[in-house]
Formats: structure tokens, sequence, C-alpha cells
């Protein structure tokens, strides 16, 4: 990947069986690429890279290695993150962890359950802990549920984005949270690594 020196990397990387998560994704997307200099790749955590139960595509962590903000993205299945995507959790092991390759990236979170309140944060908790232990450093929603002018953060998540489908679609809401939450990220990074250079 060829990087040029005021450019900020994010990467969004998520499972979607539905396409529910990926919407979502595609609105951190959005609300990130809003920001001058940012790059923005979404990866999509494919079933068939995954064997034995654990998720083999080296190529996907390459790809992280540069990234300067990673976000997580999973449906939440069974009060917790989607197998698919524990797989690709539990694939980062090794010298990304015991040698902390990610210390120091912007970390986030995406989830969304078909219920208002799913056990969604415990997906996100979990995101939040997988960060930690890799040395990562976590970005948290800062909107006010019920505070804000145009209703945004309506399920009240403040450790992460959390949304809930309306019919097939994601709720709009929902859906502008994400876009919001994206901005702010890649500001988050811009200013992180002003910072960090000075
Ligand atoms: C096996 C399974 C378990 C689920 N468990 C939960 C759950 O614990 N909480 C919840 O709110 N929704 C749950 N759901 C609903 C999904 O999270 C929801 O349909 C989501 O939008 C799917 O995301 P996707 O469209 O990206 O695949 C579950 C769905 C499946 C298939």
């Amino acid at each position: 990947m060829n990087t040029t020196k005021n450019e900020r990397y994010i990467a969004i990387v998520y499972f979607s069986a539905n396409g529910t998560t990926a919407a979502m994704a595609g609105q951190v997307a959005e609300g990130a690429g809003q920001v001058d200099g940012t790059r923005v790749r979404q990866i999509a955590i494919q079933g068939k890279d995954i064997v034995e139960g654990r998720y083999r595509n080296p190529e996907t962590y390459r790809v992280l290695d540069q990234m300067d903000a990673i976000v997580f993205g999973s449906p939440t299945y069974m009060g917790g993150p989607a197998a698919q995507f524990k797989a690709f959790a539990d694939g980062i092991s090794g010298p990304r962890y015991s040698e902390q390759l990610w210390r120091g990236k912007l970390a986030a979170g995406l989830t969304i359950g078909g219920c208002p309140n799913g056990d969604q944060s415990a997906s996100l908790s979990y995101m939040s802990i997988m960060a930690s232990q890799l040395g990562m450093i976590w970005m948290n929603l800062d909107v006010a549920c019920g505070h804000h002018p145009d209703g945004l953060n309506r399920l009240g998540s403040h450790l992460g984005l959390t949304a809930q489908p309306d019919g097939t679609d994601v709720n709009a809401l929902d859906l502008d949270t994400a876009c919001y939450f994206g901005q702010q990220l890649a500001e988050t990074v811009h200013r992180f690594k002003r910072v960090s250079e000075w």
C-alpha cells in the first residue's frame, strides 16, 4: 500500500450475513470519507476464509497493519459477536498480540441486533476488551442520548455504535449516527497524528 504523509487510513472490518452490519459499516466509511485526507477501506469477513474455525486471510491482517484506525463490526448473535467475527479476532493472535503491533492505533466498534436492547453492549464490550489486549485506543460515541437535535444515538450506546433494523433496512437515525461517528473518528485520527508528530 502506498501511503502519503498527510493522509490518514481507516479500515472497517466486519462480518455481515444479511447486509445490515454492512450498511452501518458503509455509513461509517461515508462519514470518515468526508474528512479531507482520509482514506477508508471496508473489509468484509467472508466465511470461505474460515478454516477449521480460524480466519485465514493474511492479507486482511497485513492491510490492517497499515491503518491508523480500525473499526470492528459484527451483528450481535446470541448476546455476543458472531462466530465469524470471533474467528477473525482469534486469528489476530501471534506477534500482533505478543509484540503489540497495533499499539496506539485507534479502535472502535459497531454492532446491530434485532431488538432495541438485544444485549448489543456485550458485543461492544468484547470488541473493546479485544482492542485493549492489542494496545489500541478505544473511541467512544460522544452523543448524549435524548439531547441531540436530530436524535442521533437514539439507542443510548456510548461504548460504540449500535443499531436496529427497521424492516429489512437499518433504522435511518442509526445510519445517521454511524455517519456522524465515522466523521468524528476521522477527525480524531487526524488530531491524534498531529499531536504525536509534534
Ligand atoms: C443466530 C442469531 C442470533 C441472534 N442473536 C441476537 C441477539 O442476541 N440480540 C439481538 O438483538 N439480535 C440477534 N439476532 C438478530 C441479528 O443481530 C440481526 O438480524 C442483524 O441485523 C443481523 O445482521 P446482518 O444483517 O449484518 O447479518 C440474531 C440473529 C441470528 C441469526
